[in-house]
């Protein structure tokens, strides 16, 4: 995606700018480390790239841009569950609109902010009180937070997960590493050699992943590492031919220039009494 070509709404800081796509309003930052761009729809990171380097993040040529379903790749914050674990699949924050709560900037990079908090919309999918802010650093490398606040008077359990899209060059010459022993796939414990490669429909949740696991893009000839934390896994993605096909915003060939290395905590296992705090992250560093 190419953020620079999108129209400006209104100039922030020397750096920071709205900007629309479609039905949505975005925030990009254009500065000399990197150009980046956050969807207020989802709070949804759309781009990283940084200078000199190519796209880090994969975004569906196919993508809705109108507010009205999730975004097909960049960063979808799926919270406060992963996956099926109640209705809507990977929660509402996705598709719930975030306010742009401050940026900040320096020379080394730019800071921005987005949070939301619990409305009726979201009380009538889940009866919480919360307040979530997602942090977007953005530099020589991309770091996102998701900042999870229970403001309720009752516990409340959550999950969730940053189900990061990485641009790569051809899923055959592909691989994720330190990724652990032991994977869970279709509700199934396996053990694993730590490495995942992509021959078919990989979807599986690595349960001892290290801090950083390691995408070889080698078609680009280029290594991104992925440094996670406050997770209890990380889920690696690649849907194949047949499921791209039958998503109405993937191209038929789309998997092959995607994967998913996703920081996760994908089974609401994080008990948030109230007043307390939580934070998942992902940084991208790409070398
Ligand atoms: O199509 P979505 O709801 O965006 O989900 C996309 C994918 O997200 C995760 O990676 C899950 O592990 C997959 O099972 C799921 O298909």
């Amino acid at each position: 995606m190419d953020v620079k070509q999108l129209p400006t709404l209104a100039v922030l800081s020397d750096y920071v700018t709205v900007c629309e796509l479609d039905g949505i309003k975005v925030v990009r930052v254009i500065h000399p480390k990197a150009t980046a761009a956050v969807s207020l729809f989802g709070g949804h990171v759309l781009s990283f790239t940084p200078t000199g380097k190519k796209e880090t993040i994969w975004m569906s040529e196919k993508a809705d841009f109108t507010g009205n379903k999730a975004i097909r790749g960049g960063i979808p914050v799926c919270w406060p569950w992963f996956g099926k674990a109640a209705e809507p699949s990977h929660g509402f924050a996705r598709t719930s609109e975030w306010a742009l709560n401050e940026h900040r900037e320096n020379e080394e990079g730019v800071i921005i902010s987005l949070t939301l908090s619990d409305n009726a919309e979201t009380r009538a999918i889940w009866p919480h009180a919360f307040h979530a802010e997602i942090l977007m650093e953005v530099g020589d490398t991309l770091k996102v937070s998701l900042v999870s606040a229970n403001t309720g008077e009752r516990a409340m359990q959550i999950g969730g997960a940053l189900h990061t899209y990485f641009n790569i060059g051809d899923i055959h010459q592909t691989s994720v590493s330190e990724l652990g022993n032991e994977y869970i796939e279709a509700g199934e414990r396996k053990p694993s050699s730590g490495t995942a490669k992509f021959e078919g429909e990989v979807d599986r949740i690595y349960t001892q992943a290290a801090k950083a696991v390691v995408i070889d893009d080698a078609a680009n000839q280029r290594r991104i590492t992925v440094e996670n934390s406050g997770n209890n896994g990380v889920v690696v993605w690649n849907p194949w031919q047949a499921l791209a096909e039958g998503m109405a915003d993937m191209e038929n060939d789309g998997f092959l220039t995607m994967v998913c290395a996703e920081s996760a905590v994908y089974d609401r296992s994080v008990t948030l009494q109230p007043g307390e705090k939580h934070t998942l992250s992902t940084e991208v560093i790409c070398k």
